[in-house]
């Protein structure tokens, strides 16, 4: 679903990214971990085809993305929902609005994905909240709408950024919860996460593979964690 092969990214000084091959397959759950400023950002917009690999090659989709235009990418880019690390919002437009903002701007905005609206705002625990704006929100509230913003298109992959960064663990155990059901749906999760004690809570509870950059690669992490 999205491949990588010897792929490597620099930002222009020296490269931050080397040589990594992988492949996520649909359905899979990965974290992905490292030091701070290691590369996890860069990593996962390099998967939703954010940035383009400075070496190599990314497929989504069985899709090369160095032989697509834009609307291509972009297009491609729809199947797969993230979670920003700042979960950033239009502050003068509700929960609601802000969650549909995907819909109109990919031209789905229909009735029937106006009730999955609603479905999807109960489901991560908003209901209330919809018309509440996002500076009215908790950090827990604040994540939760992010994730339902990233499933108003119905991705078939979530890339989530320290989805967990600025909650407490009651309610970062809650974000894991909504993933983990996503992936028995048979979406593919990845989340990046410093936070170690997350992933040996998820690894009881589904088969994940967790990835780690190290020494500019990407790399699978022995059962030590
Ligand atoms: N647009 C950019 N231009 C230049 N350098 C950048 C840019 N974005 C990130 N970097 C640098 O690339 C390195 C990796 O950043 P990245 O955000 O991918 O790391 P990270 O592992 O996600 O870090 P953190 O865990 O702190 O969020 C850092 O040194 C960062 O300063």
């Amino acid at each position: 679903m999205i491949s990588f092969e010897q792929v490597a990214y620099s930002y222009g000084g020296g490269e931050l990214l080397s040589d990594i091959t992988l492949d996520l397959a649909p359905g899979s759950f990965h974290f992905l971990t490292g030091p701070s400023g290691a590369g996890k950002t860069t990593f996962l917009k390099l998967c939703y085809a954010a940035l383009t690999p400075t070496a190599g090659q990314v497929t989504l989709f069985g899709q090369p993305v160095g032989d697509m235009d834009r609307d291509g990418v972009a297009h491609l880019r729809r199947r797969i929902g993230v979670v920003h690390q700042d979960c950033q919002f239009l502050d003068h437009l509700s929960v609601a609005e802000n969650v549909a903002l995907p819909l109109i701007v990919s031209g789905q905005d229909t009735p029937a994905a106006r009730q999955d609206l609603e479905e999807l705002l109960s489901w991560v625990g908003l209901a209330r909240r919809a018309r509440a704006l996002p500076p009215e929100l908790s950090g827990g509230e604040r994540q939760r709408a992010a994730l339902a913003r990233a499933l108003i298109v119905q991705p078939d992959a979530i890339l989530a950024d320290e989805p967990t960064g600025n909650v407490d663990w009651e309610m970062s155990q809650r974000l894991m919860t909504l993933l983990l059901e996503l992936n028995r749906m048979g979406r593919a999760v990845m989340i990046a996460t410093h936070d170690l004690s997350l992933i040996r809570a998820a690894k009881s509870q589904v088969q994940t593979r967790v990835l780690r950059i190290a020494r500019r690669r990407v790399q699978l992490a022995g059962a030590d964690l």
